[in-house]
């Protein structure tokens, strides 16, 4: 569905990310991998078409690259790490924000009954429908996260690149919002792009480990097949050792 081949991109200066190549499947969830500062908001930003960058982008066969931003926006959403809310809407406002690419006569003005059906799927699959009229101002961090999952579902696109996306949440909403997300790629012809740095939630969340180091793919692998003690490499660390002690607490 989707496919990158010999991807490099950056700054300005010498790649960050550096001739890289991977497909992800319909219903497929690739989880990022990898140390602080190896490149992986860099890639997701490459991938948004945030960055110039070379190499071949193709989400079902048609090219990224040259795709104008609005039907761009039609086929991808990026959810970044937070954000916070700076006007005073209310949470279905800011979900109908998600609506935009799909609104012909104006954002806001010329909501279709199909971009409030959009909308009140999106606020029921992310458990905010009761926050409705609430301001987004006026919500705690964890909210407001599940508000902007909200608005990307609403979007309605193919793939989903997340960064970071539970950092505000308590354990209860990190689980939901995994549950939520595994929901929605379900649906036919859909599949997300994630970076995670809580490798519990990675290992629950994705059918696919995508390792990066300095800007280049380590390893890619099914789950099924990976080997975890490759992540003690990526991280000069004994990774399971730490969470298997860790865990043990809890016993
Ligand atoms: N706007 C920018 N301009 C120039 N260099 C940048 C910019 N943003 C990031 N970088 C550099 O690109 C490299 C990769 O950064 P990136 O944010 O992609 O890493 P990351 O893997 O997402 O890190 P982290 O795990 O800490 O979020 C780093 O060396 C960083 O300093």
């Amino acid at each position: 569905m989707l496919k990158i081949e010999h991807l490099s991109c950056g700054y300005g200066g010498p790649p960050i990310v550096k001739d890289i190549s991977f497909q992800v499947k319909e219903g497929e969830k690739l989880c990022i991998l990898g140390p602080n500062g190896c490149g992986k908001t860099t890639l997701l930003r490459a991938l948004a078409g945030l960055l110039p960058s070379s190499g071949t982008m193709e989400l079902l066969n048609n090219n990224l690259r040259t795709m104008p931003v609005r039907q761009r926006a039609k086929k991808m959403a990026l959810m970044s790490q937070f954000s916070p809310a700076t006007f005073d809407y209310t949470v279905y406002e800011t979900v109908m924000l998600g609506r935009y690419a799909h609104q012909t006569k104006g954002l806001l003005s010329g909501e279709s009954s199909k971009d409030r059906h959009a909308v009140e799927e999106s606020l029921r699959l992310t458990g905010t429908w009761d926050l409705r009229e609430h301001l987004v101002t006026r919500l705690s961090g964890g909210q407001l996260q599940r508000v902007f999952l909200a608005r990307t579902f609403a979007q309605e696109p193919q793939i989903i690149l997340l960064d970071e996306p539970t950092n505000h949440l308590d354990l209860r909403y990190q689980v939901e919002l995994i549950e939520s997300l595994k929901t929605w790629s379900c649906a036919g012809g859909r599949c997300v792009v994630g970076v995670f740095h809580d490798m519990n939630l990675a290992l629950s969340f994705a059918d696919t480990l995508l390792l990066l180091n300095h800007g280049q793919i380590e390893h890619c692998s099914k789950l099924d097949d990976f080997d975890l003690s490759l992540l003690d490499k990526l991280y000069s660390m004994d990774v399971r050792g730490h969470m298997v002690a860790s865990l043990q607490r809890w016993v």
